[in-house]
């Protein structure tokens, strides 16, 4: 199996918490993103403190409370399943601080860290803030909620979007990089993609590839898998039947989203 598909485990870390994915500089070939998604149980707690990182808590799924010690966010979280399509509440929490995490009923939770030096202030990213986009022409449609984008300085590195891709179409797609820290035509950062089907059943595929195509590889992503992207253009494919849902984490060394298209396919854009 690829290096860069990762598949879900669920290691029981204490009594009703559970780590479903755990992606780390140590274990992973990314050195500026961490990842990790967590179940609770109702009552449940997770707690982390965090040196040199900062971490974006995406309420995936369910409701928590959410603490830095200082401040507290209670009963945040909108939703019962992603595919609600509705915005969910996030905590940005800055480098050099802890926090904790309780599952007010059963919940889901993205934690995704980047590397950051200087103190930022804890805050309630809430559902209502974040901005709705709508992308795409023809096969090429999907419906983008963005968390942390590049507008936003609530953050040193993270950005952070939520991506629906419809049954039959693509997304990430023309395929685009942004593996060269050569702004203003391009940066560098790298990614993750935590991804859901409806129904759960379902499968996308997803390619990540470089131009001299040293990297190559076609992937079958089910439902709850990760998948990393280091470098190179990565589209994903939903076949006919199925949503696509993925939440993206990048964060590089300057915090721009600025992408470079495949030139081979660049012209699909150009189409009414
Ligand atoms: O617009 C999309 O299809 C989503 C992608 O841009 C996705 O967020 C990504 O690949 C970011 O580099």
């Amino acid at each position: 199996m690829s290096q860069l598909l990762l598949k879900p485990n669920e290691n029981e870390k204490t009594q009703g918490v559970k780590i479903i994915h755990e992606v780390t500089k140590e274990n992973s070939p990314l050195k500026y993103v961490e990842f990790k998604i967590v179940d609770l149980a109702p009552g449940a707690k997770y707690s982390e403190t965090l040196g040199k990182k900062e971490c974006c808590i995406v309420a995936l799924t369910g409701k928590i409370n959410v603490t830095d010690k200082e401040q507290t966010f209670e009963n945040i979280g909108t939703r019962e399943s992603v595919f609600e399509k509705k915005p969910t509440d996030s905590v940005y929490v800055s480098n050099d601080r802890s926090f904790e995490v309780e599952g007010v009923g059963q919940a889901r939770v993205a934690l995704c860290y980047s590397p950051s030096e200087k103190q930022l202030p804890t805050k309630l990213i809430k559902a209502s803030e974040n901005g709705i986009e709508n992308r795409g022409t023809n096969n090429n449609k999907r419906m983008v909620h963005n968390i942390l984008p590049d507008s936003d300085p609530s953050a040193n590195s993270l950005l952070v979007v939520e991506v629906y891709t419809e049954t039959g179409n693509w997304s990430s797609y023309p395929p685009h990089k942004h593996d060269r820290d050569n702004l203003p035509e391009e940066s560098f950062l790298e990614e993750t993609y935590y991804h859901e089907m409806n129904p759960q059943q379902g499968f996308v595929f997803q390619r990540v590839y470089t131009d001299d195509r040293s990297l190559d590889e076609t992937m079958t992503v089910q439902n709850g898998d990760v998948v990393l992207v280091p470098e190179g253009y990565h589209p994903v494919g939903v076949p006919e039947g199925y949503t696509s849902y993925y939440l993206n984490v990048m964060a590089g060394p300057t915090r721009i989203w600025k992408f470079y298209n495949d030139p081979d396919h660049e012209w699909i854009l150009e189409r009414k």
